[in-house]
């Protein structure tokens, strides 16, 4: 059934010829390329996401960059200055030659040197050495205990974020960007003064992540951020403290009687409310059940108060999380929402200190900016760091980022743009008998094909929720979601809906059981609901076997009853909305009913599995109109 092509090429653009798997290898080829040619460029995936900010000249000459980063040491256009980085200052002779490559002079056959050449030249003479001492460094970070977070924050990573998991040690990603906002990366302790309680004003720090799906990156920006926050928390206590000893006595309440208490007075109601220090911006009401529910599980043990809001929340919710008389610490919101909400209450911005714009692509795209850009300049005023988070970065995402800000840091890890490691990758010709160009009995037969496959492998000693498994299958038009779910429904397949459309209450529910989040009554319910449907189904006897009863029509609605079913299979019928950013992990299998518009849906549909070095498989049904040509070659 899954055709294993020998070579896969991107159907998208050359820079997706960086996609590693290991069954496949992407190349770009003439068709590709030209492909890419016409598609419009803000599309494609940039192929200089590390590239660092321009140098900053002071007196007309440059500083020197930090080559404090695994990255430090490349993109370089220029060879080294005489004894830039280097502990031995290189001998006359290399400058002599140095200078004649930067200078691009013509070889002595009067050609001019190839660009690539050249580069590797520039690269050759310091770079290898001082990456690879970075990446040493990297992997010498193997535990959190390495880093210079509060104590409880440490504990807390294995008993409230990775639900008990046992021996975590931190991702490539945690291991660059943690150090990186703690700003303690040369491996020095942070100076003790916290500038938040002295009411100072710290310029603002500007962090691009750029790591692979799955990778762990909301961990990476939110336990810098808790740990600033509750240091601030500590440093402004402690300032009170000494503020108040200084007061003059006589201002102090005196007492006549020897044993009347001193009573604390009661704290300004409301001072902090609806004034975060922190905001985490998301796309999505999904995403933001997500983190925030992480957050949640986070402050039980680091105390502090954190606000999901999003458009899945009634008003009345929204305002009482907001404005919670105790204050609020961390807000988790859609930009939309937040900006509605700042619109007649600007203060929320006045005091945040952390702002994170996630999925920063989607976030800074041409719908989402206008909304983003507003937020982003209310807070600016009171912002000490601003962090981007992204798992892909498009070429205008990059070009936007050097214009509006060029001093931003760029934290990628190497395996950015790749489908994950251990994702195998499978085409299915449509075309093909017994398909015929349906797509709809293509994709049912697919899913019968892996629920008919041996029983999921328990990886890691983790074990799944009655062994069901779990299959996303992404479509390009949410329409087309539900009619899907219906054709799927109507083959026996137990199949949800997520889109626009579904309705916006139940749409964390039906996600739950994809991402093993917490269930809630109601969907547990559904899901005993859905659970004696389906036993019902595989009760019957099956009237038919084969091929023959998948090829045969829909049941009508009078005999609601399909001819076949499958159980132990639950099936998640999704547009882009599903796929990015849901930690959807206990989905083994993704289908991508139709081939994705962009390189850029294709990671993050394909992201959905494999996180965190699981394994995963993709099958993408491929028919006359998907440029078949470019995969199968
Ligand atoms: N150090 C770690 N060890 C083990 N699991 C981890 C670690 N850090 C995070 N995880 C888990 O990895 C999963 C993926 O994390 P997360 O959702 O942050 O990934 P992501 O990089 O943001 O993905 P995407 O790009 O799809 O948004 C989560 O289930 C999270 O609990």
């Amino acid at each position: 059934m899954f055709r294993q092509p020998s070579t896969l090429i991107c159907p998208f653009c050359e820079a997706s010829a960086a996609f590693r798997a290991p069954t496949l290898q992407w190349q770009p080829s003439r068709s590709a390329a030209t492909l890419h040619k016409r598609r419009p460029s803000r599309m494609n995936l940039s192929p200089n996401v590390a590239r660092g900010p321009p140098p900053i000249e002071v007196s007309g000459k440059p500083i020197r960059k930090s080559r404090n980063s695994p990255f430090g040491g490349m993109n370089q256009t220029e060879p080294p200055r005489p004894g830039y980085g280097f502990k031995n200052p290189i001998s006359a002779s290399e400058q002599k030659r140095a200078g004649r490559f930067a200078k691009d002079k013509p070889d002595k056959d009067g050609k001019e040197p190839m660009k690539a050449l050249k580069m590797q030249r520039a690269l050759a003479s310091v770079s290898y050495e001082a990456r690879g001492r970075v990446k040493q460094s990297l992997q010498d970070l193997d535990s959190f205990e390495q880093f210079d977070l509060l104590p409880v924050l440490k504990e807390s990573v294995s008993t409230q974020a990775l639900g008990g998991m046992m021996d975590v040690s931190p991702t490539p990603v945690q291991r660059l960007a943690i150090p990186a906002l703690l700003g303690t990366e040369d491996g020095k302790r942070r100076k003790r003064k916290e500038g938040i309680a002295q009411g100072e004003k710290k310029e603002m720090q500007q962090f691009l992540l750029a790591a692979e799906t799955g990778s762990g990156k909301t961990l990476a920006y939110v336990l810098p951020i808790l740990d600033a926050l509750k240091r601030a928390e500590k440093a402004e206590a402690e300032t009170e403290r000494t503020l108040a000893a200084q007061q003059p006595p006589q201002s102090r309440p005196t007492y006549n009687r020897l044993f009347d208490l001193e009573v604390e007075p009661p704290p300004v109601p409301g001072l902090n409310a609806g004034r975060p220090r922190a905001i985490i911006l998301l796309p999505t009401s999904e995403l933001v059940a997500q983190v925030g529910a992480l957050l949640k599980s986070l402050s039980h043990t680091i105390k502090f108060k954190s606000a999901m809001l999003s458009t899945a929340f009634t008003s009345t919710v929204i305002r009482s999380r907001l404005f919670h008389p105790g204050g609020v610490d961390v807000v988790v919101s859609t930009p939309h929402l937040l900006s509605s909400i700042t619109e007649s209450d600007p203060n929320v911005l006045s005091r945040v200190t952390h702002l994170v714009i996630d999925e920063a692509d989607s976030l800074l795209d041409r719908s989402f900016s206008p909304i983003t850009s507003s937020i982003l300049d209310r807070a600016t005023p009171s912002l000490q760091q601003l962090i981007l988070c992204s798992a892909t970065i498009p070429r205008s995402l990059d070009t936007y980022l050097q214009k509006r800000f060029p001093a931003v840091k760029r934290l990628v890890t190497p395996n950015l743009h790749a489908i994950p490691r251990r994702v195998q990758l499978s085409v299915v010709d449509i075309e093909n008998l017994p398909f015929q160009g349906n797509r709809d009995l293509a994709c049912a037969q697919t899913i019968y094909d892996i629920g008919k496959e041996g029983s999921e492998e328990v990886e890691d000693g983790e074990r799944e929720a009655g062994k069901e498994k779990k299959i996303v299958v992404f479509v390009n038009e949410r329409e087309k979601a539900s009619e899907l779910t219906a054709f799927l429904r109507g083959k026996g397949i137990d199949a949800m809906a997520l889109s626009r459309d579904s309705e916006e209450r139940g749409q964390t529910e039906v996600l739950a059981e994809f991402t093993g989040a917490g269930i809630s009554a109601t969907a547990r319910r559904l899901q005993q609901h859905r659970l004696s449907t389906s036993s019902s189904h595989s009760e019957k006897p099956a009237p038919m076997t084969g091929l023959q009863r998948l090829l045969a029509p829909p049941s009508s609605p009078s005999t609601p009853t399909p001819a076949r079913s499958l159980p132990g299979v639950k099936v998640l019928v999704t547009t882009d909305l599903g796929s990015r950013g849901i930690d959807t992990i206990l989905v083994r299998h993704v289908v991508l009913y139709d081939v994705p518009h962009t390189s850029i849906d294709f990671i993050h549909r394909l992201g959905r599995v494999g996180r965190m070095g699981r394994r995963g498989r993709g099958v993408v049904l491929v028919g006359k109109g998907d440029r078949k040509d470019v995969f199968l070659t």
